[in-house]
Formats: structure tokens, C-alpha cells, sequence
């Protein structure tokens, strides 16, 4: 019965872990559909047009590069610097038939350059950026580049045809331009890739991968006009969505709930309009949890509250104010609408079996569960209470800090009157609860 639940369990793992990637994968997808009508769009264009969009990826590629640097976004600014520099060897120096010896050489050595390239960036961490962590990583992808570029601007190509391994020479499949040994190579990097974004999961995980597929296809069909132009304009387009969606996520999502934080509650405030009610919510004792079993118990007992918060307050944004503090907005609700809600999510809380993991659990199982006989039954869950105090937007307030000072005021008459209950400024609360915080 055990391994049948461990076995569910696994599963269930597994498909959050799925959806997840999907969900990463959305954008990527959004932009790989409207790439057919970017590229259909380009064949109207006249001669002068096409030759000034011929610069969008570079402009595209120094946006990035800037956005990388302001916020911080080491392994983007790479990918942007591999993208960047692909394009560049290709418009100046891949714009004649590949028949041409040199030509194919270079194709053949470009077709494996970027996705042993961007297997190196996929492994990376981000862990941000620095001139020293540049300084190790850059001169590699330059170097790669560099060396293809100088040996095509010195016509040394065309000699080491006749030297190139037969993978580079035959075709992965027929009527598409990729060598089997670029098909292996990208193969890997999409392999990597791949597993890196399910275990990782970040957007930047989901942006390499799809600029790994989208050179793939272009190198792949390489002989259609624009292939370049569009393929790379993609890529950076995505790029540019990642760095800045990640730079919003800093500055408004808290790390630890993934609530939206104070930032995007004064946003919301500010275009809240006349009607609505605000709530406070802090977590009752909440000390005590650190105190008793550790910061990282209290963490968990933060993340609890935030995603019963998330699934029981019907109605309301969820926000992380800061510390144990939470805050709910009612946008065009009253206090009396508003208190029953409110109500729901302290009980939904209370009623919550918060299981506290043993700090000094083994590793092991087997020890583990050696560890829990030995020791007998133990209480190992714990009640989490929380207590809110409502306002709701009247002419009297003159701005949203005033309805916020308002709420902490009613949050500290519920404190006073015992904690784990709701207290409104200007309604009557709905009964007394029947239990009382205990941490
Ligand atoms: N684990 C953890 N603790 C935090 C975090 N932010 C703030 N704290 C702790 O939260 C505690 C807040 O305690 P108090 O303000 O004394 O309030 P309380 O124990 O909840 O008591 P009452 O509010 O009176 O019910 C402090 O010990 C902070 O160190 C966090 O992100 N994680």
C-alpha cells in the first residue's frame, strides 16, 4: 500500500514537473507559431526594406545584451553573444551558394560551433554576472567564431575540404542541409537542454532549448532566403521576453511564496479605484516555529499559508507584504461581502495538518524509519493560525496607506482578542472561532 503511494506520489511529481516545462515552453511556442507568418510577411518586402531589416537581429542582439547587463543575466547574455555572432559570420561571409568549397566548410564548421556552444551555456548556473565569471566564459564562445571568421577572410576554407570526416559531409536526412554530425550535436543539445528545463525549470532553460531547435531548422533549411534572418530575429525576440520577464519577476514576485510581493500591491492599489477592501493577515506565533524547529520549518510553514491563501480566498490577489505579514485585496468588494471570504481562508489555515519534517531526519529510509520506532509515536503536525484585520475603501482615506494603517489596526484588535479570528473596521465579525492559535 506504502510503495503504491510513494509509487502516486512519483507520479504526481512527475506530471507537476511536466506541466511546468510545458507551461515554461508556452512563449517559445506562441513565437515558433507566428515565425511562418514573420517569414511569409518578409517575402513582400521590397529590396531596401529587407536590406535595412537585414540589422534587426544585431539591434535586437544589443538590446539584450544591455537588458543582460543591467539585470544581471549571465547565461542569456551568452546565448545572445552565440546567436549574435552566428548571424554575423553567416551575412558576411555565407551569402553565396554552398556548392562553393569554402563556403561548405564553413557551413559545416558553423553547424557544429553553435550547439556545442550552447551545450556549454545550458550547463552553466546562473549565478549571475561579474567580470571575472565573463572573463572565463566569453573569450570561448569569441574564439570559436573568431577562428572561422579568419580562416574564411583568409581563403583557407576551400584547402581543408578535402579533409573534412564523411559525417560533415553526408546528410542526416535527405533534402535538409544538416550533416549527421551537426544532427548529433544539436541532437545533444536538445537532449540537454531538454533535461536541463525539466530539472531546472527556469525560463532561460526554455529560451535555450528553443534557440537550439530554431538554429537546428535553420541550419537544416538553410537554402530558403531570409532562413537566417528569421531564425535569429526568433531567438532573440525570445531572449528579450525571458530577461525581461525574469527582471519583472525579481522586482515583483516574492522568491520564497512566488506571491506577487509589496511592489505589485502598490501597483494594484494605485489602480485599485473607490471600492475595495484590503485585509492583513499575520501568521499568529509565527516566531515560535523558528524558535522551536528552525528558519527552514518556518519557511515552509510561509509557503503553506501562501498556497492555502492562493486556493481558498475566492475573489482576492494574494500578496506577500513582508516578513509573516500577507496582505488580500477585495477589488470591488465591501467589508461585508469581503469578511466571509476572509473568514474562509483563516479556517481553511486552522484546519490545515502542517506536517513538520524532523530537522534531524536520516537520509536513509530504512535508518529513518529504524530512527521513528525506536522513538515511538510523535506529534509531527502542527496547527498554523493566522489572523486578519479587513478595511474597506471609503472617502475618509485619503490614500491606500491610510486603508492599509486602517486594516493593521483592526489585525491588532484580533491579536488582542486572541488571534486565529477576523476583525473588520466597519462590520461586525461573522462568530468567534472555536479554536485558538497554538504553536
Ligand atoms: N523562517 C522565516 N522567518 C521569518 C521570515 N521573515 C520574518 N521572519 C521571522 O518572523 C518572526 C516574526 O515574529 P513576531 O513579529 O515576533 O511575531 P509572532 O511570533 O508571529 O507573534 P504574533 O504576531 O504576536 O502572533 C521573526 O522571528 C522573524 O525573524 C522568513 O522569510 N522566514
Amino acid at each position: 500500500m506504502l510503495g503504491c503511494w510513494h509509487r502516486f506520489r512519483g507520479f504526481g511529481l512527475l506530471q507537476y514537473n511536466l506541466l511546468k516545462t510545458l507551461k515554461l515552453l508556452l512563449p517559445a511556442l506562441a513565437l515558433a507559431l507566428l515565425s511562418p507568418l514573420f517569414y511569409g510577411w518578409l517575402q513582400e518586402f521590397d529590396y531596401a526594406l529587407l536590406k535595412l531589416l537585414g540589422h534587426l537581429p544585431t539591434l535586437l542582439a544589443v538590446i539584450s545584451l544591455l537588458l543582460c547587463i543591467s539585470f544581471n543575466q549571465g547565461r542569456l547574455l551568452l546565448a545572445t553573444v552565440n546567436l549574435l555572432l552566428l548571424y554575423l559570420v553567416i551575412q558576411h561571409q555565407l551569402q553565396s551558394s554552398l556548392n562553393i568549397p569554402s563556403n561548405f566548410v564553413l557551413f559545416s564548421l558553423l553547424s557544429l560551433l553553435f550547439p556545442a556552444l550552447q551545450i556549454l551555456i545550458s550547463f552553466l548556473p546562473e549565478r549571475g554576472l561579474s567580470m571575472r565569471w565573463l572573463a572565463r566564459r566569453l573569450p570561448i564562445i569569441v574564439a570559436g567564431y573568431l577562428f572561422c571568421w579568419l580562416a574564411a577572410v583568409n581563403n583557407l576554407l576551400s584547402d581543408w575540404i578535402s579533409s573534412l570526416p564523411v559525417g560533415l559531409i553526408q546528410l542526416a536526412f535527405e533534402n535538409w542541409l544538416i550533416s549527421q554530425w551537426a544532427a548529433f550535436v544539436f541532437l545533444l543539445a536538445g537532449l540537454a537542454g531538454s533535461l536541463i528545463l525539466y530539472f531546472r525549470g527556469t525560463l532561460a532553460d526554455a529560451a535555450l532549448l528553443t534557440a537550439s531547435l530554431g538554429c537546428a531548422i535553420m541550419i537544416s533549411l538553410f537554402n530558403l532566403p531570409y532562413i537566417s534572418l528569421t531564425a535569429v530575429s526568433v531567438c532573440l525576440l525570445l531572449i528579450l521576453f525571458t530577461i525581461l520577464f525574469n527582471s519583472y519577476s525579481m522586482a515583483f514576485i516574492d522568491e520564497l511564496t512566488q506571491l506577487p510581493g509589496r511592489r505589485a500591491l502598490e501597483n494594484t492599489l494605485s489602480s485599485a479605484g473607490r471600492r475595495y477592501t484590503l485585509a492583513m493577515v499575520d501568521v499568529d506565533h509565527f516566531k515560535k516555529f523558528n524558535d522551536t524547529y528552525g528558519h527552514d520549518v518556518g519557511d515552509q510553514v510561509l509557503r503553506m499559508v501562501a498556497s492555502q491563501m492562493k486556493k481558498a480566498a475566492k475573489g482576492a490577489s494574494v500578496y506577500r507584504y513582508g516578513g509573516e505579514e500577507f496582505t488580500l485585496v477585495f477589488r470591488g468588494m465591501d467589508e461585508a461581502t469581503a469578511l466571509p471570504i476572509a473568514d474562509k481562508v483563516r479556517q481553511a489555515i486552522a484546519d490545515y495538518p502542517m506536517r513538520i519534517r524532523d530537522k534531524d531526519r536520516p537520509d536513509d529510509e530504512k535508518q529513518g524509519r529504524k530512527k521513528r520506532k525506536k522513538r515511538g509515536p510523535t506529534k509531527d503536525t502542527e496547527q498554523v493560525c493566522i489572523s486578519i484585520g479587513l478595511c474597506q475603501k471609503t472617502d475618509q482615506h485619503k490614500d491606500s496607506q491610510m486603508v492599509i494603517k486602517q486594516a493593521d489596526e483592526a489585525l491588532y484588535m484580533a491579536k488582542q482578542q486572541g488571534r486565529n479570528r477576523c476583525i473588520a473596521s466597519h462590520t461586525k465579525s461573522p462568530r468567534k472561532p472555536k479554536v485558538t492559535a497554538t504553536a
